[in-house]
């Protein structure tokens, strides 16, 4: 007799996603920050569940992104949503933020983590390869951001990973992926039926014509969906 239990694809693909918290949505910041920013954040956070939030300003001085993330701190907390800082550890220190996103050019796991202790959220870029995934999560770093899933306007991308490497990272892993680059609610099924525990999303909420808390709103039917 085959002792071999042949699992239906669909089930096997639902159990998998069920053995998972519900994928959640993860927020980043437009580059530049505008002075009316935190009224944008309280209305994209009071419009629906946010698990994170990732402040990433691009060519500006540390004291801009000091003063941004002393402003935007306290409203995250009142939400209690993480606060991760993009690129810099040092300054996530400084800011006592949640957390810091590091890409393959922003310094080590390994430092960030000593410098921002073990209870902190270490994220790493990962773009399309399975060996820097591995290699971050054996350096202890929290989740791993696979991308750009799509064409994006906010980054000049390079990599454009296929669906599948989220279901074979849920495979072998029980730590966090995060999905970004180009994701809107008329894309991202496909993502969050891979696996995906996080999308991360600037443009289809920062730039939504009807408003962020459109935006925010506009994910909840697909992200509910694995609830
Ligand atoms: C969640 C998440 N994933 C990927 C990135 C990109 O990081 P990086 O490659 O360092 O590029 P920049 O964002 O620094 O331009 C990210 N920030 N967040
Ligand atoms: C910051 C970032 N990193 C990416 C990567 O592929 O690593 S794609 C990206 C941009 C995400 O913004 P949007 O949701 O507007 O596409
Ligand atoms: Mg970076």
């Amino acid at each position: 007799m085959d002792d071999d239990i042949a699992l239906d694809p669909q089930f096997a693909e639902r159990f998998k996603r069920e053995a998972r918290p519900p994928c959640q949505l993860y927020l980043i910041s437009p580059d530049r920050y505008d002075p009316g920013f935190p009224e944008q954040l309280k209305a994209a956070l009071g419009a629906g569940p946010v698990a994170a939030f990732q402040l990433r300003l691009k060519g500006v001085e540390d004291v801009e992104i000091l003063r941004a993330g002393a402003a935007l701190k306290p409203i995250l907390a009142a939400y209690d949503v993480a606060f991760i800082l993009n690129d810099r550890a040092d300054l996530a220190k400084e800011l006592g933020a949640d957390g810091v996103h590091l890409g393959q050019s922003d310094g080590s796991v390994a430092e960030a983590r000593s410098l921002l202790g073990h209870d902190a959220q270490i994220g790493v870029t990962c773009h399309d390869s399975r060996h820097f995934a591995m290699e971050g999560t054996e350096a202890g770093a929290d989740y791993v951001a696979f991308g750009a899933f799509y064409p994006t306007a906010t980054k000049e991308t390079t990599h454009r990973p296929d669906p599948s490497i989220l279901s074979w990272w849920t495979t072998i892993s029980e730590i966090p992926c995060v999905a970004i680059g180009g994701i809107t609610p008329e894309n991202a099924a496909p993502l969050v039926a891979a696996g995906a525990d996080f999308l991360a999303v600037c443009g289809a909420v920062w730039a939504h014509p009807q408003g962020p808390a459109a935006g925010v709103k506009a994910f909840q039917g697909i992200l509910e969906q694995t609830s």
